[in-house]
């Protein structure tokens, strides 16, 4: 493992509390993927298989080229968009880590001149050489720098310096609706059961068919719906974070692509065939399913099985369940029929169903619902809803020597 995530991950592991059994705390990739019958050719970097418990998150290089051509010159930022810009580095005073990522260390900061909190997303360059994820860096940059919504993190500006690439993003204090969710002691609205009342399921199902609607009108897939990358704000309002997997739809994507977590990737994916916004529908149904029972409906240690209960499968819900919930089941049975001519095609088709009858979405956007938690936090630099490390006095950045391929040039 590259040395600076080790050191982090060390940190972390000292302050970590639960976490999902499944989810690493730093993830691999698969690279060579070629048909999903074929034995999967692992990085050797990342010493993980298939039959390993640990998930996966799937990579595999596509071209950002012709995607980046495909995106009309409206959609992207114009420098007068962005609320807080030219932040420097020397402007940052890093108080220490709130969370570690498959590519990026995410700090919190203060940012001197405006005493504001800021979350500074670190990313090792030779890291990144060495991952071979040079386009999936320069994509999320390109992709989150122009997005602008109430459920979308802001990213403010980016930057680098000779070995790293770094985001500035706005600092969502609330922590993880993960925490929301699984946390014993974090979290007061969790069911003895497992999962969430059903009044909070649709708060954060609601919210989160907002910023999906708004990326899918922007024409970006998101492709990474997961509960680990939606973070509360101060007002307990759900934002998604990490547009690391996220792309333009202008083309539709190409065979081969797999990306996301295994847990919430749709058949199309795990399959390898064309896949366009209905695989956020798909993994949308199973964030649902998870708000309202406590896990993902398609687990299994074994990954392969897991992609054929994926591909196969019927989602079932425990006993008594869908008796008493019929509305919600409807919804995700409907989000997850494993052909995406099946499946409920959009989020107007979603935001239409039955179970969301009663959701005012005006009301909604302006943040002027009842929240089902709101984070008890004390100023803008409250850390108690992460497992927050203080920084490492001695952390090790590995060196970057560029092999001229100029790929930060625009951070
Ligand atoms: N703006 C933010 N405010 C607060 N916490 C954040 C913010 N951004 C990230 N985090 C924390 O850091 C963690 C990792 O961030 P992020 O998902 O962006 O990294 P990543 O390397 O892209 O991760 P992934 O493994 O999902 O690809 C998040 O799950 C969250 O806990």
């Amino acid at each position: 493992m590259h040395i600076m995530m080790q050191r982090c991950v060390e940190l972390l592991k000292r302050v970590t509390s639960s976490r999902r059994s499944y989810k690493p705390e730093v993830s691999g990739s698969i690279s060579g993927v070629s048909t999903a019958s074929e034995t999967l050719e692992l990085d050797e970097k990342q010493p993980n298989d298939l039959d390993d418990p640990m998930p996966l998150k799937f990579v595999r290089d596509d071209s950002l080229e012709s995607e980046l051509d495909a995106v009309p010159e409206a959609c992207l930022p114009s420098p007068a968009t962005l609320a807080f810009e030219h932040v420097q580095l020397k402007d940052l005073e890093i108080l220490g880590i709130l969370g570690i990522g498959t590519y990026g260390v995410v700090k919190l900061a203060r940012h001197r001149p405006t005493g504001r909190a800021v979350a500074l997303k670190v990313i090792s360059k030779d890291y990144v050489v060495s991952m071979r994820q040079e386009k999936h860096i320069v994509r999320e940059r390109f992709v989150h720098l122009r997005l602008r919504h109430p459920f979308v993190t802001t990213l403010y500006q980016t930057l680098q310096d000779d070995n790293c690439v770094y985001l500035v993003l706005e600092y969502l204090p609330g922590g993880e609706l993960y925490t929301i969710v699984h946390s014993e002691t974090k979290s007061p609205i969790k069911l003895p059961t497992g999962g969430l009342p059903i009044s909070a399921v649709r708060f954060y199902a609601s919210c989160i068919v907002l910023a999906l609607e708004y990326l899918h009108a922007q024409g970006t897939i998101y492709r990474d719906l997961k509960l680990e990358n939606l973070v509360l704000d101060s007002l307990g309002y759900p934002k998604v974070l990490d547009f690391g997997f996220a792309k333009p739809d202008g083309v539709a994507a190409r065979n081969g692509t797999m990306c996301g977590s295994l847990d919430y990737m749709a058949p199309e994916i795990v399959s390898r065939n064309q896949h366009d916004h209905r695989a956020d529908v798909w993994s949308f149904g199973i964030l649902l399913y998870e708000l309202c029972i406590g896990t993902t409906p398609f687990t299994h240690p074994n990954k392969r099985e897991q992609m054929r209960c994926i591909n196969e499968e019927p989602v079932s819900f425990p006993n008594g369940f869908e008796e008493e919930n019929q509305a919600i089941c409807d919804l995700i049975v409907s989000c997850l029929a494993k052909n995406p001519n099946h499946r409920l095609s959009d989020m107007h088709q979603i935001k239409n169903h039955p179970f969301f009858k009663r959701v005012s979405w005006s009301k909604l956007l302006q943040k002027q619902v009842r929240v089902p938690f709101i984070p008890d936090l004390h100023g803008a630099f409250d850390t108690s809803r992460f497992d927050f490390a203080p920084e490492d006095p001695d952390e090790y950045i590995e060196p970057y020597e560029s092999d001229g391929d100029d790929w930060a040039k625009d951070f």
